[in-house]
């Protein structure tokens, strides 16, 4: 039994994994990290390991503790990958980007395949069918586009994630409302197309804390999986352990 750990820069996700299959996810905030591993290990005594992926601002160090309990794996980018790793800079790719790589690699071999994560940020992330992962995109999530045009603006307030009623946004707040949600489903859908240009076939798997506000809004068919970051954690850990 492991225990996976995601640290995003909005929020820590968590699940605690059998075989590869999900007994119960958890989410919570970085000041409440210990306590609530704790609670966990303590409901889930048979966790033997510990595993990490952190974009956020929670380092090792923070995961120390839990030494003497269990081992404790944080992944880096020394650790084995499934696939070959085209990125420019292959030392600054995302460890999250990695981990959903491998993901994709693992669960859907031999095609090509694009993972799109709706966190803090948006992420898209191609893996072409001989494995070679090619690259993608970053731009601001759902929250981060609402709260930039509060922030760098005198006049916008700060609103809340809601549906547009219309494109044709009839006050500041549906304005605003359109511009994130709709800027935010054009963009990944004209992302898709571009794609389909290039690849006559590939897989899209969709996450992230805004996949299932999204996939049913998109013109493109696409089934979100919210817990995918972490089913690959643990697909990824039980792959190195496998290669190392
Ligand atoms: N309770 C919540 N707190 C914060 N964000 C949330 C919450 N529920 C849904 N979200 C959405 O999830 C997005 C963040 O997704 P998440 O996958 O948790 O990010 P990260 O992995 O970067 O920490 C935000 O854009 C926000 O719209
Ligand atoms: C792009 C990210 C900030 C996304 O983080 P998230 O939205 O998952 O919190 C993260 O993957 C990151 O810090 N990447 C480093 C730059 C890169 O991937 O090229
Ligand atoms: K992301």
């Amino acid at each position: 039994m492991i225990l996976t750990v995601d640290v995003g820069n909005t929020r820590i996700k968590a699940s605690v994994f059998e075989d590869n299959t999900a007994l119960e996810n958890f989410v919570f905030e970085k000041n409440e990290l210990e306590k609530k591993i704790e609670k966990i290990l303590e409901k889930y005594p048979k966790c033997s390991d510990l595993v990490v992926a952190s974009v956020g601002s929670i380092e090792k160090q923070s995961f120390l503790s839990f030494e003497n309990r269990l081992k404790v794996h944080f992944f880096t980018h020394e650790d084995v990958f499934p696939f070959h790793n085209k990125y420019a800079t292959p030392k600054t790719l995302g460890i999250d980007r990695m981990i959903l790589a491998a993901g994709a690699t693992l669960q859907f071999p031999k095609q090509n395949r694009l993972v799109i994560d709706a966190g803090t940020c948006i992420t898209y992330d191609f893996i072409d069918e001989n494995d070679n992962y090619l690259g993608g995109a970053i731009s601001p999530g759902l929250r981060l586009r609402y709260e930039s045009l509060h922030n760098f603006t005198a006049r916008l307030p700060l609103l809340s994630l809601e549906a547009p009623d219309s494109y044709v946004g009839n006050s500041t707040a549906q304005a605003i409302h359109s511009g994130v949600v709709n800027g935010f489903v054009y963009e990944i859908d004209g992302f898709i197309d571009e794609y389909r240009k290039e690849f006559s076939n590939f897989i899209i798997i969709l996450t992230g804390g805004d996949a299932d506000f999204l996939a049913k809004r998109l013109k493109n068919t696409i089934f979100a999986n919210s817990n995918f970051l972490l089913e690959s954690l643990s697909q990824t850990y039980q792959y190195k352990i496998d290669n190392d």
